[in-house]
């Protein structure tokens, strides 16, 4: 069991980086506390592989540390460092058994076998593999190869963490939700830390305490699924998260307020000063559909916008109007119909947020 410290840490697979871009991770510290259950959460090419495989030895950093308990690890490799790995695809031994892929990793390590039996029981029991012990791993479904694999990681109760990357690629739809219960079941049972990589916010969500959101080789932000939608630390969050992702409106800053086009929009004076003070010309006004008022009727401070769809998803609608030429979206709950060719609608102050060069900014007691 371990805390895992990535200090400074950085990587790129270019011989003579010349920018940040050549970084396929950017230089980060983060730590990863021992019994916690994480994600790393990103779009293909973010660098969530690289990371991982920095973390269990299988690629050495160009630059910073990985430290485990105050130990720095750079040097050892992966079967040294104790940490057990789960890839998309199940690695097992198709000519063995289900017990003796499961036993593998313990033999490996000389463990006598009464423990051998012990611990190979107790992992098939949480997995659901007891009926399947005696039979070949060969003629396994990809589900139950893929349970397998993830029992030969879980079988050591000496590992510091284990590693997950997008493991349920491989699972049919009807089948992932169970896996998922199953991994967090797993969790809480064996005081773990682990790593869940994945693309799939949902995935992320339903498996762990706090998601590591990475865009382009940055953890740009680090929180509880709720902090990530309500308050997106970046806009690359908010767009990637929630479902569909938050709205943008680009401001033009001047002397007396912001504006979206030749509409004035009302925000707090402080923020308005720290937009001033950024002398950035790259400021969005952040808020997301579910938190755009739509009304019938126009209303005070309601904006008058024409309906471009409305798609109806059974429990909830997604209105998409235009707005200074700009297309946003708004949820409409069962209950909220829009008839016409135009809506009114209102931005609530709570509910937006303001971003100066892609970084949320706040003032105090927000
Ligand atoms: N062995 C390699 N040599 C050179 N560049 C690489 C290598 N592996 C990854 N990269 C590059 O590093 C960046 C990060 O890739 P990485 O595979 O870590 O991303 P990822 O988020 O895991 O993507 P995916 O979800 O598609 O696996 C990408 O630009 C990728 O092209």
């Amino acid at each position: 069991m371990a805390e895992i410290m990535l200090k400074a840490l950085a990587h790129t697979y270019v011989s003579n980086p010349q920018s940040p871009a050549d970084y396929a991770i950017r230089e980060m510290t983060h730590v990863w506390h021992q019994g916690g259950a994480y994600a790393l959460l990103g779009p293909s090419g973010c660098g969530k592989s690289t990371l991982l495989n920095i973390i269990s030895g299988l690629l050495q950093p160009s630059d910073g540390d990985v430290v485990f308990d105050s130990r720095i690890v750079n040097e050892l490799p992966p079967e040294e460092r104790n940490i057990a790995q789960v890839f998309q695809f199940p690695v097992i031994y198709d000519t063995m058994t289900v017990f003796d892929n499961l036993a593998f990793p313990l033999r490996n390590i000389r463990t006598p076998e009464a423990k051998v039996r012990e611990r190979v029981a107790e992992v098939a029991d949480i997995l659901d593999l007891v009926p399947l012990l005696r039979r070949k791993a060969k003629n396994l479904t990809a589900d139950e190869k893929q349970k397998v694999s993830m029992g030969r990681g879980l079988v050591r109760d000496d590992v510091s963490a284990i590693l997950f990357d997008e493991p349920l690629t491989v699972i049919d739809p009807q089948l992932k939700w169970k896996l998922r219960r199953k991994l967090k079941e797993i969790h809480e049972r064996f005081n773990i830390t682990m790593i869940y990589v994945t693309h799939d916010q949902l995935e992320a969500s339903t498996f762990a305490e706090k998601i590591a959101v990475m865009y382009e080789g940055q953890v740009v932000q680090f929180g509880t699924p709720r902090e990530l939608f309500e308050k997106p630390a970046h806009t690359f969050v908010g767009f990637f998260i929630g479902s569909p992702g938050m709205n943008f409106l680009e401001m033009t800053v001047t002397e007396s307020g912001l504006s979206f086009g030749k509409l004035p929009i009302p925000v707090d004076p402080r923020l308005l000063e720290l937009a001033h003070r950024s002398g950035s010309n790259n400021v969005k006004l952040g808020i997301r559909p579910e938190f755009v008022e739509v009304h019938e009727e126009v209303g005070s401070n309601t904006l008058s916008v024409k309906v471009e769809d409305i798609q109806d998803l059974g429990t909830y609608s997604i209105l998409s109007f235009r707005l200074n030429g700009v297309s946003l979206k708004a949820r409409l709950g069962e209950e909220h119909a829009i008839r016409g060719e135009y809506a009114h609608v209102r931005f609530p102050e709570a509910s937006t947020h303001l971003y100066i060069d892609e970084c949320r900014v706040e003032v105090g007691n927000d």
